[in-house]
């Protein structure tokens, strides 16, 4: 498969910290990879380096083959950074029509107000935009560029529910119309829905690369749950069981042990049911982190 993306021992440190450890990655063209880490992993310096904003202290960094300075300014990849503003007192379309002079083979300026979700609002001034909506123009800012590789960090933070799904459908179109994106966030349920693949980063490094599902099961605990009377004795269960309210909850790497155990032990349980690993819990095993989310992803 033909790389767009790919890090070698890239390495970033700012004075004693070292933002990014000797990284080595790769993605084919077409894929669509999240980056997954609590905050200060290295995201967004990974992101930097792409962009060519950075430039690594050891390592290689090259996009489609190049480096990534190169890389942009010939438009083969277009970044949608955090926190960027917007000019305002123009519409959408015009902002999209200035942005597009920037890029040697851009899309037109409505394809790119498609992509986004956003042809209804084309003569829409940004100051009269939603949250969603600007977020939205901000990928149509980036779509613009016509490039195969997309970068977007940490795209929906604030949104709220709607705007995040109304962005990843916009981000799903430039997807299937064969792009590589690659985006940072912290917010798990996107990374099962979005991600092919993902990389979680843990203080500059690799924690783990792989399927949304076999993240899941790498670092998580499924959790077994019947329904069984206070009184009653259990076997040893390989896990960490809670029994509360007629119900025990066990938690464990090995669930079909579980079961077996309690089928064999001719205890008095019912109603069992078996949950697999969430990504979550996963997370922070794999990363050994507190909790990956922001203070707005927690009250989400
Ligand atoms: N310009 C800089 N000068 C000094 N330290 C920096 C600079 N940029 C980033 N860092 C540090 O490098 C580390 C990695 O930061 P980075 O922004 O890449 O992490 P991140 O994974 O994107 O985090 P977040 O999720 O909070 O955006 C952090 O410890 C951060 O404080």
């Amino acid at each position: 498969m033909e790389t767009a993306i790919a890090l070698d021992r890239a390495t970033k440190r700012f004075g004693e910290l070292t933002a990014v450890d000797a990284l080595s990655l790769e993605i084919g063209r077409g894929a669509t990879v999240a980056l997954l880490g609590a905050n200060g992993a290295g995201k967004s310096t990974t992101v930097a380096m792409l962009m060519g904003l950075l430039q690594p202290d050891a390592g290689r960094v090259t996009v489609a083959g190049r480096a990534p300075r190169q890389a942009v300014v010939e438009g083969r990849i277009a970044a949608m950074l955090q926190d960027s503003g917007l000019m305002p007192g123009v519409t959408a379309a015009e902002l999209v029509g200035l942005a597009r002079r920037m890029y040697p083979a851009p899309l037109r300026v409505e394809e790119a107000l498609e992509l986004a979700g956003l042809r209804e609002q084309a003569r829409r001034r940004v100051e009269r935009m939603s949250g969603g909506q600007v977020q939205r123009l901000k990928f149509a800012l980036v779509a613009v560029a016509g490039a195969d590789t997309m970068l977007l960090d940490e795209p929906t933070r604030a949104l709220d529910v709607q705007g995040r799904r109304e962005f990843w459908a916009a981000m799903r179109n430039c997807a299937a119309a064969g792009r590589t994106i690659v985006f940072a966030t912290h917010y798990l349920d996107e990374v099962e829905e979005n991600a092919e693949r993902v990389v979680v980063l843990a203080r500059g490094r690799i924690a783990a690369d792989g399927t949304p599902a076999r993240i899941r099961e790498a670092g998580g605990r499924a959790v077994v749950r019947f329904r069984v009377p206070a009184h009653e004795t259990l076997p040893t269960l390989p896990g960490e069981v809670v029994r509360e309210h007629g119900w025990a909850t066990v938690r464990s790497t090995a669930p079909d042990d579980v079961v077996r155990r309690l089928v064999g032990s001719g205890a008095d349980w019912s109603d069992l049911r078996v949950s697999p690993p969430s990504l979550d819990e996963s997370f922070l095993a794999l990363t050994g982190s507190t909790h990956p989310a922001h203070e707005e992803a927690q009250v989400r």
